[in-house]
């Protein structure tokens, strides 16, 4: 779940660029990077690091231009170097950039495919140099110099038939504009807006609307699924749907924990998503615990915090804010490597002693993934004096990996993983434990927009969407991509590789 952006205006992008990304932070913290087009010329910066480092003031100065595109990365793909920071860029046809959120699930055969018969050299391991370079095959083919918007949707089109996965794209097409896609299943989201001057319409794309409300523009609509919009660089919006097949499947977790709160996607309100889920919870817990003895509820900072107000609130039982969130701490899960996930935790979240001394506590958290967080504050609950420490998820158990943009490859590392809920109970370490059903989960979401008929649920049910997800793929997955595997070639590599693009 990376973020993208995209902008076409009367005016240099550079700063709205820098400021959409800082409020996507939240979608990945790894790397973050913006290219920009002026008169014939593109400019770009990339690097690993928070939005707030890579760009100085002498990178934005150079980032000129009316139009361009950003993207801020959480790897699902690849490698955590620098080279792989997006957008990526192919100078044939046109000169197109693309930033990318999501993850390809067939990038093997893709990757073949673009040796064998596309002559296209692929020069990392990122799926999404792959989705860049498919595209720019695609469009190469249509074998035309004055590019209309026809022969982009076509070019769209033909991805959506070679490429399968998840992706939400934005792409910047030199000297003509800039296109948004997304995949046929919408699982990832993606929307624009539009911002009227005196100089006429502007338009932004992002993957969360709160984009939209930071730069001062009006959300329209989402991007469809198998949608692709257009914004030329005389301002004009052309869309089109380039498939049809597919049914609208958005990632649930979106909701659960990756979006944020203020963020509408796919026309649900997360916050109001997030106080269902607790309403829920909380019916749930009158049904199995009728007579409970919680004393209080305390949330477990940050993303938690509007479901356990409104689990408290229904239960009628106090809630206080007993964990302290150091705010230069960033966010946990998203983070590389389970040493530094596990470090984090305690630099991020310090109790409040008098908060728990001698009482029954409920923590809240939205989601148990690898019990990294909830291992750590279960046993702090209890140094910090709690007589009984109880742990309600607003999300059911995390068993499946995920392939779609969230980076849990190896279920082993699951804490779910092949074990029932008395057994999670134990190694989390609580007195008791409640997690929210999945079809409660589907209908605190699916109530703020009963059109959306299903969601992608997989790293709960295991039932992947795309359809394309085999044993055998789960299982290259996990090798490839577990803490081990990861570990060692973060030790291999040279994370410092300049991009033949990047700016010193
Ligand atoms: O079981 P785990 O593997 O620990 O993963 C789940 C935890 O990670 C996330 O928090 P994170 O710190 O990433 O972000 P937040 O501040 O938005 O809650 C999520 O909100 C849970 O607290
Ligand atoms: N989380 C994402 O959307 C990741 C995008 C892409 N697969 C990458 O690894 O860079
Ligand atoms: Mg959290």
């Amino acid at each position: 779940m990376c973020g993208v952006i995209g902008m076409v205006a009367h005016e240099p992008v550079n700063q709205d660029l820098y400021e959409g990304l800082t409020v996507l932070q939240h979608r990945g913290q790894d790397a973050a990077g913006i290219i920009t087009y002026d008169n014939g010329q593109v400019s770009l910066r990339k690097s690993n690091g928070l939005v707030r480092d890579v760009f100085r003031t002498r990178h934005m100065m150079r980032l000129t231009g009316n139009m361009g595109i950003g993207h801020v990365r959480y790897p699902t793909a690849g490698c955590e170097s620098s080279a792989e920071a997006q957008p990526f860029y192919v100078n044939s046809p046109f000169g197109i950039s693309l930033a990318h959120n999501g993850n390809l699930t067939n990038t093997e055969a893709l990757q073949e495919e673009l040796f064998r018969t596309d002559r296209r050299h692929i020069n990392t391991n990122s799926d999404s140099e792959i989705l860049l370079n498919v595209f720019a095959h695609e469009l190469g083919e249509r074998d035309t110099f004055n590019l209309t918007p026809e022969d982009l949707f076509a070019a769209v089109g033909a991805v959506h038939e070679r490429c399968h996965g998840a992706y939400s794209a934005v792409a910047m097409i030199n000297g003509y504009g800039i296109l948004a896609f997304r995949d046929p299943f919408g699982i990832r989201p993606l929307c624009f807006g539009e911002r009227r001057t005196e100089a006429g319409r502007e338009y932004l794309v992002a993957s969360e609307s709160v984009a939209m409300d930071m730069l001062g523009f009006e959300l329209i609509r989402e991007v469809a699924p198998g949608e692709a919009v257009f914004i030329d660089m005389a301002g004009e919006l052309h869309t089109r749907q380039c498939q049809e097949k597919a049914i609208h499947s958005p990632c649930i977790f979106e909701y659960v924990y990756l979006s944020r709160p203020d963020s509408i996607v796919d026309g649900v309100a997360v916050h109001k998503a997030r106080l269902r889920m607790g309403e829920r919870l909380a019916a749930k817990m009158a049904r199995v615990w009728p007579d409970h003895d919680v004393d209080v509820i305390i949330p477990i900072p940050d993303t938690s915090r509007t479901v356990a107000m409104q689990l408290a609130y229904q239960l009628g039982v106090e809630s206080r804010e007993g964990f302290i969130k150091n705010r230069y701490v960033g966010r946990t899960f998203i983070m590389p490597g389970q040493k530094a996930r596990k470090k984090s935790v305690r630099q991020k979240l310090n109790p409040i002693p008098l908060e728990f001394e001698g009482k029954s506590v409920m923590l809240v958290d939205d989601s148990v993934v690898r019990g990294t967080t909830s291992q750590q504050l279960v046993q702090l609950a209890r140094e910090s004096g709690a007589r009984r420490v109880y742990l309600a998820s607003a999300a059911p158990p995390v068993r499946y990996p995920n392939v779609y943009g969230i980076d849990m490859p190896a279920p082993e590392e699951l804490i779910a993983y092949g074990r029932d809920e008395a057994e999670i109970t134990r190694a989390i370490g609580a007195d008791w434990m409640i997690y929210q059903d999945l079809d409660d989960l589907k209908a605190a979401v699916g109530d703020g927009n009963p059109a959306i008929e299903r969601f992608d649920c997989s790293c709960f049910d295991g039932d992947y969407v795309t359809g394309d997800v085999s044993t055998a793929y789960l299982q290259d997955l996990s090798e490839a991509r577990s803490d081990e595997a990861k570990e060692q070639s973060r030790n291999d590599e040279d994370l410092e590789v300049v991009d033949v693009h990047n700016h010193a």
